[in-house]
């Protein structure tokens, strides 16, 4: 259910072949509505951030795009096609998880599988791959760290290796599931610029779930919030008000600005807003 009051299938820049577009789409769980009536196009070098609470449905959206999670209702295209699961338009930064001290695999070993691990039959052209691995990790700064096992790298270094493996095959749509929890602030504000410059300059779309606002607020051009099967999509400025939000909890919330941070108090007790930072 949307909660504006005037719905619209929104349309950043209109003319431009939109990369998603999602009409009346649905998804529910038995009896249990994640969404439903969702008419969104995100355009190419868009950046949307999905925000709402623990279990409304947001990495449900990603999986969607993955095509791993079919609606219930509705449609979705990628680049005006079905959603296909696999599909080399889309790349993907899943929710971290560190690697084991002993991985055997070094930084330059997980952006190559990015490349070609996907591939049956003989690897590319050794000097081709290495020339493409060797672009990708100065791209995310990671070259100082190249021939370094994995599993011994910090959150942050994975992390930009997983956005270089991400952007191995220059997507047209990027799909980060919480890329920044457990960094601290530095590294949120680098893997966050570094997605924006990445991609979205690059004329990929950006959808990024995140459970603070904060870090990305200058790179967001919508917000899509779910919350309690309802959702709300605008502007960071128009979605993240007193109002829309009191009406998505269904319970008062005050939002106020300060110092350029976005403060939401007021949040339902079961509901958790943010994840605790490293370093704050
Ligand atoms: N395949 C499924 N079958 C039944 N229920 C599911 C399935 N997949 C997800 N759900 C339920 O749908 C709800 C939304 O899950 P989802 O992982 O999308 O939430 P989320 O917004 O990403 O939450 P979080 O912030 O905790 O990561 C959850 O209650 C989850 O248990």
């Amino acid at each position: 259910m949307n909660t504006e009051t005037n719905p619209r299938p929104t349309v950043a820049k209109t003319g431009v072949e939109p990369v998603v577009r999602l009409r009346n789409a649905g998804l529910r769980f038995g009896e249990r509505v994640l969404w439903s009536g969702l008419d969104l196009d995100i355009a190419p070098g868009e950046f949307l951030a999905v925000l709402g609470p623990n279990g409304s449905g947001k990495s449900s959206m990603v999986k969607t795009l993955l095509g791993l999670q079919p609606l219930t209702s509705g449609t979705v295209e990628i680049c005006g096609k079905p959603v296909t699961r696999g599909s080399r338009l889309v790349g993907s930064i899943p929710q971290q998880q560190h690697f084991a001290p002993d991985t055997p695999l070094r930084a330059r070993d997980l952006v190559a599988l990015g490349i070609d691990g996907h591939k049956w039959g003989p690897r590319i052209f050794h000097k081709k791959l290495n020339r493409k691995v060797d672009e990708l990790l100065e791209r995310v700064g990671a070259t100082s760290y190249a021939d370094r096992p994995v599993g011994v790298l910090s959150g942050g270094e994975q992390q930009r290796l997983r956005a270089a493996q991400a952007l191995s095959d220059d997507p047209r749509l990027l799909l980060c599931d919480e890329p920044l929890l457990s960094l601290d602030l530095h590294h949120q504000q680098a893997v966050s610029s570094l997605i924006h410059s990445e991609a979205c300059d690059k004329g990929a779309a950006v959808v990024f779930i995140t459970h603070e606002i904060n870090p990305i607020l200058q790179y967001v051009d919508r917000v899509l919030y779910l919350a309690g099967g309802r959702f709300h999509i605008g502007a960071p400025s128009e979605v993240m008000t007193s109002k829309v939000l009191s009406e998505l909890y269904q319970s008062p919330i005050e939002v106020f600005e300060s110092h350029g941070r976005i403060v939401v108090v007021g949040m339902p007790d079961a509901v958790t807003h943010q994840h605790p930072v490293e370093g704050e």
